[in-house]
């Protein structure tokens, strides 16, 4: 076990998490999955020669005799419709409106040789490599494979995640009475996972129970989240319901979010714990789960996203501090409102700077968590 490991250090213990398993993925589920080969284009793109208008394709000077022909000779002209096919021997197409007909025979400004032709091969050769091992399918990707007419991929999906929330505190309706709080989580933590790219599940309620708490994390996933429970008072029981998990970060040097906590269940499933403290969970997860994501799928991490700040950011002298900060013109502004219990920044920010003990001065850049929504 691990006390207060570095900010830097727990995100590289995350990192080096092991992949998940290689399966073969129907190209409609395949949105966030991660590619563990090369998909290459198994034939040119497009695959053959098409009209880029609803006209008819030519050979040759005008005028052309109009034919249902296959092969053209100069002198003649095909009706094509956008997409069609073009006949061998064409060398242009002729828009419907810049074209007149009379008696068969079509008449218009000569085209230039390739006018409105899409041509097989202009966006991609046979073999090309139309996504890379290591890469987390978007949808736009995932419709380059579908056009190519790649039907399945070999990859890992998207990992899914279970969100344990504890507290005997919370309410999830009406206004709570003191000493009690309304539940921030649920609105929160399953988007800010599926836009990290996970599928979260339904977060499930436990309690401060114990064995409530260790029978969720058997949950169908591949992570498993908690949240709450990582201090040490009477109530706070996430390590009592551990068992026989293998604590690997118990307290990272961060603020806010110093509880945080990583653990291989006896399965070899990773559990995340992140604080109960609102803005402290999101400090958490952000800072966590990312890297977790990356090594379950094997996904190639994402360069460090820098940006100017417009105002001195102190640091914390024991860790790394995480500053919800909205843009200004000047670069990155503190969003105020907080403090580990608050979630008004957050609300008003556009990121999480990562400011180290030294702090970051203004006009300086600092290193940033995007945030996922
Ligand atoms: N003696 C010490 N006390 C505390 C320390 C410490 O080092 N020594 N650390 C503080 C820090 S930092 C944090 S963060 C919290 C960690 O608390 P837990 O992870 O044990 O979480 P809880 O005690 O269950 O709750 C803390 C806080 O969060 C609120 N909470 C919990 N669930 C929800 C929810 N679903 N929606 C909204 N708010 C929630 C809960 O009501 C508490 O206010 O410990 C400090 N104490
Ligand atoms: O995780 Mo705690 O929020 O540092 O207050």
């Amino acid at each position: 076990m691990t006390a207060d490991l570095s900010w830097a250090a727990a995100r590289e213990l995350a990192a080096s998490w092991p992949a998940g398993p290689v399966v073969d993925v129907p190209i409609r589920e395949a949105v966030g999955a991660v590619l563990a080969d090369d998909v290459l284009a198994p034939r040119p793109i497009p695959h053959y020669d098409s009209s880029a208008m609803d006209g008819w394709a030519v050979a040759g000077p005008p005028p052309w005799r109009i034919t249902e022909e296959d092969v053209l000779v100069p002198g003649q002209a095909h009706p094509v419709v956008t997409g069609g096919a073009i006949p061998l021997g064409a060398v242009a197409v002729v828009p419907l409106e810049r074209g007149v007909v009379v008696d068969g025979l079509l008449d218009a400004h000569a085209p230039e040789p390739g006018a409105h032709v899409r041509r097989a091969g202009e966006e991609a050769p046979a073999g090309a490599v139309l996504a890379a091992a290591g890469g987390r399918l978007s949808p736009a990707v995932v419709a380059v494979l579908a056009i190519a007419g790649v039907d399945a991929v070999s990859a890992r999906r998207r990992p899914r995640v279970a969100f344990v929330l504890t507290g005997d505190e919370v309410d999830t309706a009406g206004l709570p009475a003191a000493g009690r709080v309304r539940d921030a989580f649920d609105p929160l933590l399953p988007a800010a996972a599926t836009g990290l790219g996970a599928d979260a599940l339904p977060p499930v309620r436990v309690g401060d129970d114990p064995a409530a708490i260790r029978a969720a994390t058997s949950a169908d996933a591949d992570v498993v989240v908690t949240v709450g429970g990582t201090g040490r008072s009477r109530v706070d029981r996430l390590r009592d319901a551990l068992g026989d998990a293998e604590v690997l970060a118990d307290g990272v040097a961060m603020r806010p979010g110093h509880p945080a906590l990583l653990a291989r269940l006896p399965d070899g499933r990773p559990l995340l714990g992140l604080p109960g403290n609102p803005l402290a969970a999101v400090a958490v997860l952000l800072s966590f789960l990312p890297p977790l994501l990356d090594a379950l799928t094997g996904s190639t991490a994402l360069e460090a996203v820098e940006a100017p700040v417009a105002v001195d950011l102190p640091g914390w002298p024991g860790g790394t501090s995480l500053v919800p900060c909205r843009w200004g013109e000047e670069g990155l502004e503190p969003a105020g409102a907080a403090r580990p219990n608050m979630l008004r920044g957050l609300a008003a920010s556009d990121v999480l700077a990562v400011v180290p003990p030294e702090g970051v001065a203004a006009g300086e850049t600092a290193e940033v968590l995007p945030l996922p929504w």
